[in-house]
C-alpha cells in the first residue's frame, strides 16, 4: 500500500482500463480473491489512520464496491472493534463476488446491522464510505414517487459528508465519476463547504490503479489523501501490457547550472503584453511584468519585457532586472516569447507577427481569445508545428473552451479529453488550468499536476506561470517537458507558502527558484 505524495510519477488508469485490468488478474486468481484483498487492505488502512476508533460506521453500497466495505467489515469485526453496517443492497441483486462476503459479514458475531446510519460519531470514531466505486452511473433515474435506494444512498452520502467523523473512501469517493473527476448527476455536495473534510479527516484507497478522475477538477477534495493498493496486479499480471490513460506528473529532475556558463547559456525571454491605460481605459501592464518577473526567477538569462502600452512610459522601479523593448526591436526569431499576459486587444496587431517568427512561443490569456475568434491566427497557429518551433498553451478552462467553441462545463467535465483535443486541434503542448492542471501534447500520454491548492485562485498567479514556462522553454527545454516542470513547481512554491502570509502573484514570481 502506498501514500501517494507528490514525489513520484504515477501511471493513472480509466474504468475501462481499470476493469480490463481487473479481469486480466481475475483470469488468473482462485474466485474472490480480489475482493479478498481489497477488503483486507480496506481494514488495515482503517485501523492505521483511526487506530482509536470506538465506533466504525460501514456505508455499504449494492454492488461490488459494497462488497469490498462487507469484506473490511469482517476483519474489523475480528479484530475486536465495534462495527455498525448499514446495507443498501438486496440478496437478488447481489453480484457474486460482494454475495460472498455479504454472507461472512452475516455470520460474523460482533457486526451490528443498521437500517439507519449512527447519528453520534464523533471525531473519534471512522466511516467507510463503501457505497459506490468505478460502477457510478453518470445519469440519473427519473424521479420516483417514493423514496428508492437511489435516495436512500444520497441520503447516508450526505451523512458521510456531514460526519464529524474522518471518512475513509473505498476505491473513489462514492458519487466521484473516477474517469473525469466530476460528480455524477444527483449525488453533488450540497454546499460547496461540503465537498471537501478539512485537515486529515478524508481519505480514499484506490484500489487495483490510481484513476485519474482522484488528481482534477472535484477529485482532489473529494478524496482527501490518497492511497493506492494495487492487489497485487504490478507483481502477478504487470500493469505493463496496459498504457495508461494519464500520467500523474512527479517532481522534474533537478538540474544544476555548469561552472562554465553564462547567460547566453540559458536563453532569452521576451514577454509582450499589458495594455496600456490609454487604449481603452484598462491598464493591464502588471500582467505582463508579472510573467517577467517569473521568468527572471525561472532562470531566464535575459527576460525583455514589450508592453503594448503607447506612450512605453511605464518605468520599471520594481525590477530593474527586467530589460524595456519596443516590439519592433523584438528579435523575434531567436527568443521564447510569452504572448498574452494582460494584452487585452491591443495584442491582436502582434499576434501575426508572434505566430509567425517566435523562435518558442507561449500564448496566454487576451491571445488565446483573440487567436479563439479568428480562422488566419489558428492556421498561423497550427503551422508553427511543421517548422519545428515549440508552442505552449496555457488556457483556463473558460479559455480553453473558447478554442473548443463549447463552454467551460463541457471542458470542466471532460478536462483530460478536453486538453487533449486541443493539443491536437492546434499541434501543440496545452497546460489547462485549475485544480489538476492537464498537460496534453498530440499523441502523447497526459499528465496531471499534483502539486497547487487554492490559494493559487488569484488575480497574475496564471502570467506567473506563463513566466515561468518561457524561462524553461528558452533554456532549450522540449515543450512538454516544459510545461510539466513549470506546473509542478508553481504549485510546489504554494504548497509551501507559509501559513501567515497571503499569497499574491508578485510574492509566487519572487519565491520561484529553478533553473
Ligand atoms: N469485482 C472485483 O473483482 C473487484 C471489484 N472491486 C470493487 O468493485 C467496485 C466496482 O463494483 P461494481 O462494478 O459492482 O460497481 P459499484 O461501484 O459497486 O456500483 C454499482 C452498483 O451501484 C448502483 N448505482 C450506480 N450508480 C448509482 C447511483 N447514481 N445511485 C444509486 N445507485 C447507483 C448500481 O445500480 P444499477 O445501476 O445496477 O441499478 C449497482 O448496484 C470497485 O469500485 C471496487 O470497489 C474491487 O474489490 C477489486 C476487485
Ligand atoms: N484551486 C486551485 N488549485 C490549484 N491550482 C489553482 C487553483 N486555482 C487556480 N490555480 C492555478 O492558478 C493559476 C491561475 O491562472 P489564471 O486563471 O490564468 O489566472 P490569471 O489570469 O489571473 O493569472 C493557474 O496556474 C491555475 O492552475
Ligand atoms: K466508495
Amino acid at each position: 500500500m502506498q501514500r501517494i505524495t507528490p514525489d513520484q510519477t504515477y501511471p493513472l488508469f480509466n474504468t475501462e482500463a481499470t476493469r480490463r485490468l481487473e479481469q486480466a488478474m481475475a483470469a488468473q486468481l482462485a474466485p474472490h480473491t480480489l475482493m479478498q484483498r481489497a477488503g483486507l487492505a480496506v481494514a488495515q488502512l482503517a485501523q492505521a489512520i483511526a487506530p482509536h476508533a470506538r465506533t466504525i460506521w460501514i456505508a455499504c453500497g449494492p454492488g461490488n464496491n459494497g462488497g469490498d466495505g462487507l469484506e473490511a467489515a469482517h476483519h474489523l469485526a475480528r479484530a475486536g472493534r465495534k462495527v455498525v453496517i448499514s446495507w443498501l443492497g438486496t440478496t437478488e441483486t447481489l453480484p457474486p463476488d460482494a454475495r460472498q462476503s455479504w454472507e461472512k459479514a452475516r455470520h460474523c458475531a460482533n457486526i451490528e446491522w443498521a437500517d439507519t446510519p449512527p447519528t453520534d460519531l464523533t471525531g473519534q470514531d471512522l466511516c467507510i464510505d463503501a457505497l459506490l466505486g468505478i460502477g457510478v452511473r453518470s445519469s440519473t433515474r427519473p424521479t420516483p414517487s417514493a423514496p428508492t435506494h437511489d435516495t436512500v444512498l444520497a441520503q447516508w452520502l450526505a451523512q458521510l459528508r456531514s460526519s464529524a467523523a474522518p471518512v475513509l473512501a473505498v476505491d473513489v469517493p462514492s458519487g466521484l465519476d473516477a474517469d473525469t473527476g466530476q460528480y455524477a448527476p444527483g449525488l453533488e455536495p450540497a454546499t460547496h463547504s461540503a465537498a471537501a473534510k478539512p485537515g486529515t479527516a478524508q481519505h480514499t484507497l484506490s484500489l487495483l490503479t490510481l484513476k485519474p478522475g482522484l488528481f482534477t477538477a472535484h477529485g482532489r477534495d473529494a478524496a482527501g489523501q490518497v492511497w493506492w493498493h494495487d492487489l497485487g496486479a504490478t507483481a502477478e499480471t504487470g500493469l505493463n501490457h496496459e498504457p495508461p490513460t494519464a500520467w500523474l506528473a512527479g517532481p522534474p529532475p533537478r538540474g544544476g547550472r555548469l561552472h562554465a556558463s553564462h547567460k547566453g547559456s540559458y536563453g532569452d525571454v521576451a514577454v509582450v503584453g499589458g495594455e496600456g491605460l490609454a487604449l481603452r481605459g484598462m491598464g493591464m501592464t502588471g500582467a505582463a511584468l508579472l510573467a517577467g518577473s517569473a521568468a527572471l526567477h525561472g532562470g531566464a538569462g535575459r527576460v525583455l519585457v514589450s508592453l503594448l502600452d503607447q506612450d512605453q512610459a511605464t518605468e520599471i522601479h520594481t525590477q530593474p532586472e527586467l530589460m524595456l523593448r519596443r516590439f519592433e526591436a523584438l528579435e523575434l526569431e531567436s527568443l521564447s516569447v510569452v504572448c498574452g499576459c494582460g494584452g487585452g486587444q491591443a495584442v491582436r496587431t502582434v499576434l501575426p507577427a508572434v505566430l509567425q517568427r517566435a523562435q518558442a512561443l507561449v500564448l496566454d490569456a487576451d491571445a488565446l481569445n483573440i487567436i479563439s475568434t479568428d480562422g488566419a491566427l489558428q492556421q498561423a497557429l497550427t503551422a508553427r508545428s511543421a517548422r519545428q518551433h515549440p508552442t505552449v498553451l496555457t488556457p483556463h478552462p473558460l479559455e480553453a473552451a473558447r478554442l473548443l467553441h463549447t463552454t467551460s462545463a463541457q471542458v470542466q467535465a471532460h478536462r483530460l479529453m478536453a486538453a487533449r483535443e486541443l493539443a491536437k486541434k492546434f499541434q501543440c503542448t496545452v497546460a489547462l488550468k485549475g485544480s489538476g492542471t492537464v498537460i496534453a501534447h498530440p499523441d502523447d500520454i497526459p499528465h496531471i499536476n499534483p502539486t497547487g491548492n487554492g490559494s493559487l485562485a488569484t488575480a497574475g498567479t496564471g502570467d506567473v506561470l506563463a513566466g515561468l514556462l518561457g524561462a524553461g522553454l528558452a533554456a532549450g527545454m522540449m515543450p512538454l517537458q516544459a510545461a510539466i516542470r513549470a506546473v509542478f513547481a508553481h504549485g510546489q512554491v504554494a504548497d509551501a507558502w507559509p501559513l501567515d502570509e497571503p499569497l499574491t502573484a508578485g510574492a509566487l514570481a519572487r519565491r520561484i527558484k529553478i533553473g
